[in-house]
């Protein structure tokens, strides 16, 4: 559990936590130290000279006093460990996953990270701060009790030692027969927290299809799963439990008849007799504690273990000396790439000229939006190479990357702030004019006159307070403040309204202008503009050259115009 621990805290937090471990255990010897003194005090009480007893109860009374300090100090120094690894928990956390490749972000993650950013990270700061302390206590003052019993007495002290490998054993078989489950309550807990974020984040198409009750039937699966999880995960340590308290009275038993055969036959006294029961009975409290916290560490080490894989997970390979591209034009060398199983870009060569524009068109699922993310390396590549400026994206500094590439997608997301703030992502430290600048260029301007707050406006979370267009012409002002050489574009397909799609139209075509440019388009008046067009399907580059030359060629691509523009003939 420790090395678990350390391995998901980090190295450096191995001293303090040493440090508590030390201070926590030193506390649980105290404690069964301060019981051996039952033993003058009892057998004063009980002897001959009862009178003896009062510098025995002093004694007594100061090492309790000693166990409590000790007690108070290791607890605050769990709680500070425990806190302060709180807050470095959540940086070591929130700076992975910022590493991490935007491929890695699958929607399922959303439950998983969520449940382990929340509850795991309390989870893994409560084994420090509330269950470390009584497990050592509950395991290492029985453990000195018992050998003050053995010093006291040699044959009780044998018989009560007997407990021991009983009591490991039941523990060990106890976490074996429990840890199948308690990886299946994990997981259906982490199932049941995406249902539930799943559910909130699809209310507006559940009630437009009417289909609320039908989700709500999955999430309530989901939640009576994690109860039937619970409920064999419980089942599962209860031969466990049952198995440490009958060990427990079975030792008392033995040891009160050995005890009786021992004093009938002259070789104890009673005083001993009950002083070492006495001691026995102390042992018991903390014995039966141990199932329950037990069975906290087991929950809270699967935790760990999930939080032990997502730190695990490699970002994207740096290169030890990453290039600077000098210039900005764009090449898919023999590219191949698989989401699992799936082939989705096959062996794909192309190239776009510095200041060029090529659009990207095929059918749905053709591998378009992939062809994009490759080049802003949301992924690598399985094969071949992408390169920018002649150097492949993988020998770019990630930054660098980025900082070369502007991307506007089809969702665009706003974070919960004011549209000034939403802009100015696009470039930090761009000056008011240079944003507002950027506004007007993406015609947000319009937008933002219109709203009570103007500028101040708060978007909500996602952007809620904008339409779908109005939210693109604030993606078009970040990419244009952003003002970087190469834009990628993913065509809005959503039908806009005319004014909202004739802005957005203007703004995308000042954000291309002297720039290289991939488009995903799925309009003719969008391939229009690029100066090549290639026609993807099935993951390959089937057709490539101009429009008119392809419309003349009659393939694939002039077949594909033929049956998209059938119904809109007018576009
Ligand atoms: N994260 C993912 N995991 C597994 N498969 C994926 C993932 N993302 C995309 N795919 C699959 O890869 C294939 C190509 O997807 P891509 O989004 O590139 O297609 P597209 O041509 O852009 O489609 P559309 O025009 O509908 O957006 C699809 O079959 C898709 O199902």
């Amino acid at each position: 559990m420790i090395r678990m621990l350390l391995s998901v805290l980090g190295r450096e937090y191995a001293q303090p936590l040493r440090r508590t471990v030390t201070l926590m255990t030193t506390t649980a010897v105290a404690e069964g130290l301060s019981y051996a003194l039952l033993v003058p005090v009892l057998r004063s009480l009980f002897g001959s000279t009862p009178d003896d007893v009062w510098p025995w109860l002093i004694a007594f009374g100061i090492s309790i006093a000693v166990y409590a300090a000790l007690r108070y100090i290791s607890d605050l120094s769990g709680f500070h460990v425990g806190t302060s690894l709180l807050r470095g928990m959540y940086h070591r956390l929130g700076d992975h996953l910022a590493r991490l490749p935007i491929g890695w972000y699958t929607p399922g993650r959303l439950g998983e990270v969520s449940g382990l950013a929340s509850r795991g990270v309390l989870q893994a700061m409560s084994v420090i701060a509330h269950l470390l302390a009584p497990f050592i206590s509950a395991s290492v003052t029985p453990l000195t009790i018992l050998l003050v019993i053995l010093v006291f007495n040699w044959q009780m002290g044998l018989a009560a030692m007997v407990a021991i490998p009983i009591v490991a054993a039941i523990q060990v078989w106890t976490a074996r027969a429990t840890v199948a489950g308690d990886a299946e309550r994990a997981e259906l807990d982490d199932e049941a927290t995406g249902r539930v974020i799943e559910y909130l984040q699809a209310q507006p198409v559940l009630r437009a299809g009417g289909r609320t009750a039908e989700r709500f039937r999955l999430l309530d699966d989901s939640l009576q799963d994690v109860q039937r999880a619970n409920r064999r995960s419980t089942l599962a340590a209860l031969p466990g439990a049952v198995g440490l308290a009958v060990t427990v009275q079975v030792m008392f038993t033995g040891l009160l008849a050995l005890g009786a055969y021992l004093a009938l036959g002259g070789n104890i006294g009673v005083p001993e007799v009950l002083t070492i029961l006495v001691l026995a009975a102390r042992c018991a409290d903390p014995l039966l504690s141990l199932t329950d916290i037990s069975g906290k560490l087991r929950g809270a080490r699967s935790v760990l273990a999930k939080l032990d894989t997502v730190l695990r997970t490699e970002s994207l390979p740096q290169a030890a000396e990453p290039i600077r591209p000098v210039s900005h034009g764009v090449e898919f060398d023999s590219v191949a790439f698989r989401h699992g199983d799936r082939k989705v870009i096959d062996d794909v060569t192309l190239s776009v000229p510095e200041g060029q524009r090529l659009a990207i068109v095929g059918p749905s699922g053709a591998g378009k939006s992939t062809l994009l993310q490759l080049l802003a390396r949301f992924y690598d590549v399985d094969a071949g190479a992408v390169r920018v400026g002649g150097v492949d994206v993988r020998s770019i500094d990630p930054e660098v990357l980025m900082a070369q590439i502007s991307i506007v997608f089809q969702n665009v997301y706003l974070f919960d702030g004011t549209i000034e703030e939403n802009v100015r992502l696009g470039r930090p430290d761009a000056s008011d004019a240079e944003v507002r600048a950027a506004a007007t260029t993406a015609r947000l301007d319009e937008v933002i006159e219109r709203l009570p707050s103007g500028w101040e406006t708060n978007v909500g979370e996602g952007g809620a307070v904008l339409s779908g267009g109005e939210r693109q012409r604030v993606s078009i002002a970040r990419a244009l403040l952003k003002n970087a050489p190469i834009v990628l574009l993913d065509e809005v397909t959503s039908a806009l309204d005319p004014v909202n799609e004739a802005a957005i139209q203007e703004g995308i075509e000042r954000l291309m202008a002297g720039r290289t440019v991939l488009m995903v388009a799925h309009r003719m008046r969008t391939v229009q503009r690029a100066d090549r067009v290639v026609f993807v399907d099935g993951g390959r580059a089937v057709e490539e050259g101009g429009h008119d030359e392809l419309l003349r060629r009659g393939g694939c691509y002039a077949e594909f115009w033929n049956i998209a523009m059938a119904p809109v003939a007018g576009e």
